[in-house]
């Protein structure tokens, strides 16, 4: 028998948690190896759950990133579907990684723990941007602190952005997986989302990062055509805003806003899809739409599919 046959694989489901803006789509994309969810220096970037498959020797890790948790949703659907696409992959993860910022924690960090006690899956606790601490020494009495909240299985401090440590959390929590006898993805599957999905995505994270506090609040995108060729894959998208006025800002003098957002989100699309992309953008305003639960189950397209494990 080889020693192959002997390897134990491991495999399931990790929800990355936590509040907004913490660094939850940095780490995934940071683990994967190329972008997949999107980020901003803004909270509420990631608004979808997505999955991204971690691949490695010993198993495979179906990494669900989530919206940032709100303690005060409101009433807007928006936000309440945030939180229960947040909550509801909670559900099904077999391991959660509990995402902090280094040497913080406030009551919405608490209000989060809280829910995960309510759950009852095993916690790891993540401590991000230590990359940003003036002082490491800091870390041990934050550490300390953190292990008399709650039994986390582990905690590990690492940066999202620069990867410190992220491998090692990666590596230390497939063994908290389920064995199993086959790895349940394809070795190079990136993600259960289409690629369309991925692309509309990549369009929204343009918005977020181009315009300020308000109008990417305002904004959906919803994919009108995508066609695949093997060189060139065209695409037609429309940028949904509630008025007037922030369809104006989206277009900008002379339509330069609207132009460089296409063109940023083109070349991430075209890394993503790996042919030449054409893409073409629309404008259109729909009053209300994030109170509109239909308009906001058509914004998710597809419905995640992933085999269990
Ligand atoms: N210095 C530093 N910055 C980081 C690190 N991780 C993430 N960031 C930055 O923090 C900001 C937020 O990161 P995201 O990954 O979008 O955060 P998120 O938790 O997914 O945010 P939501 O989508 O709002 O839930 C971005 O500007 C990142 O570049 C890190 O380890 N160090």
């Amino acid at each position: 028998m080889s020693d192959d046959a002997h390897q134990i694989l491991h495999a399931g489901h990790i929800a990355i948690v936590g509040r907004p803006n913490v660094g939850k789509s940095t780490l995934l994309n940071r683990l994967l190896g190329q972008k997949l969810s999107i980020t901003a220096d803004k909270p509420q970037t990631t608004r979808h759950r997505i999955l991204g498959v971690l691949d490695r020797p010993e198993g495979q890790i179906a990494l669900l990133d989530t919206p940032g948790i709100h303690r005060m949703p409101g009433k807007r659907a928006l936000n309440q579907s945030l939180n229960r696409a947040a909550l509801g992959a909670l559900a099904e993860a077999d391991l959660v990684w509990f995402v902090v910022m280094a040497d913080r924690w406030d009551d919405e960090d608490g209000y989060i723990l809280e829910s995960l006690r309510r759950e009852g899956r095993p916690v790891m606790l993540v401590i991000n941007m230590i990359d940003r601490l003036n002082d490491r020494a800091r870390l041990l009495p934050f550490l300390e602190k953190m292990g008399r909240l709650h039994d986390f299985v582990e905690m590990f401090p690492v940066s999202a952005l620069k990867g410190d440590n992220a491998e090692r959390l990666a590596e230390s929590s497939l063994r908290y997986l389920p064995e199993v006898d086959a790895k349940p993805f394809a070795e190079d599957q990136l993600t259960d989302r289409s690629m369309r999905f991925v692309s509309a995505e990549f369009i929204r994270e343009q918005i977020m990062r181009s315009l300020g506090e308000e109008v990417p609040y305002a904004a959906a995108v919803t994919i009108d055509h995508f066609e695949e060729r093997p060189t060139l894959t065209r695409i037609g998208a429309t940028i949904w805003v509630e008025r007037d006025g922030q369809k104006a800002i989206m277009i900008g003098r002379g339509g330069e806003r609207l132009k460089s957002i296409g063109s940023q989100a083109r070349k991430s699309i075209e890394t993503l899809l790996d042919t030449k992309v054409f893409l073409e953008l629309w404008v259109k305003v729909r009053a209300g739409w994030q109170d509109d639960p239909r308009f906001l189950r058509q914004l998710e397209m597809d419905e995640s599919r992933w085999p269990k494990t």
